[in-house]
């Protein structure tokens, strides 16, 4: 693979350190990281690709730098609302974006493992999606947690935000039948832990992910980029990247 030239935004955060690592790992060049406060936009004609793991308050000015520039982006940052989901649509018509709230190897899998489950077992099976991360985490349920549900729900032919659950607190009512539930553990340096546990009647499926390092973040990050330099104007999801 030829040596690309990256620019990172968001990158003296957790994520664009790792993947400063792991760009330089992968062969290629950290051409640009800008952080709060910095410009993109001046600088995204001098890169190949752009990777973003900032905040969502930054996602419309990255995808306008990465549309004026013609350059493809990868979006891994979380925490983004349908205002968007309809932003990042909008820059596939005209750029190639790939946004994934998590781009472990292992997650993306697990995600196919949670649809098929979900689509083999009846509205009798509770479907719940358990997440914890380090103390520093901002947003919540996390990325993943949210992809996993997304899963589910896709498994049973039903929209997650037609059915989601989460903080619930009090009186909160039995569950209601064919909820997806979410539930949110904050502290330490926890990585990244998922579990989607299917809880039927006197028996239990759980399907889990444990992140050691976000390396593993980092380099599938890399990994997208480099595939994601080779495609069209379009919008992109991991699996295509992986062909899973
Ligand atoms: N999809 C995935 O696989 C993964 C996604 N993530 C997500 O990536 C994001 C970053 O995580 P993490 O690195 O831990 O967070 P950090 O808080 O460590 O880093 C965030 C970085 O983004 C910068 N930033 C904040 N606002 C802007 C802005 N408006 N423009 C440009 N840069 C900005 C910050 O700069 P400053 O310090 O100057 O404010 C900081 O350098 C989160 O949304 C997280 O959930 C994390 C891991 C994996
Ligand atoms: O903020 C993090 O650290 C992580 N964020 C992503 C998420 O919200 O799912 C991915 C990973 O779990 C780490």
């Amino acid at each position: 693979m030829a040596q690309l030239k990256f620019g990172v935004i968001g990158h003296k955060g957790r994520m664009g350190q790792a993947l400063e690592a792991a760009i330089a790992d992968a062969g290629h060049c950290l051409c640009v990281g800008v952080d709060a406060g910095g410009d993109i936009a001046a600088h995204a004609g001098q890169c190949d690709v752009l990777v973003d793991f900032s905040a969502p308050q930054a996602l419309a000015d990255n995808l306008a730098a990465a549309v004026a520039a013609g350059r493809p982006i990868v979006v891994g940052t979380t925490g983004l609302e349908a205002a968007h989901f309809a932003m990042l649509a909008d820059a596939a018509r005209s750029v190639a974006v790939l946004q994934s709230g998590n781009f472990s190897l292992g997650v993306t899998l697990l995600a196919h493992l949670v649809q098929e489950a979900a689509a083999r077992l009846g509205n009798d099976w509770d479907i719940e999606v358990l997440e914890m991360h380090h103390r520093m985490k901002v947003d919540a349920p996390s990325g993943t947690a949210k992809l996993l549900g997304e899963a589910a729900a896709a498994g049973r032919g039903i929209a997650l935000a037609d059915h989601m659950e989460s903080g619930r607190h009090g009186m909160t009512g039995a569950r209601a039948v064919g909820a997806i539930g979410f539930a949110t553990l904050r502290g330490g340096t926890v990585a990244g832990e998922h579990s989607v546990i299917m809880a039927g009647n006197e028996e239990r499926i759980v399907l889990s992910h444990s992140a050691e390092n976000r390396m593993i973040f980092a380099r599938g990050a890399v990994r997208a980029a480099e595939w994601l330099t080779g495609q069209g104007a379009g919008r992109y999801t991991m699996q295509d990247v992986l062909g899973l």
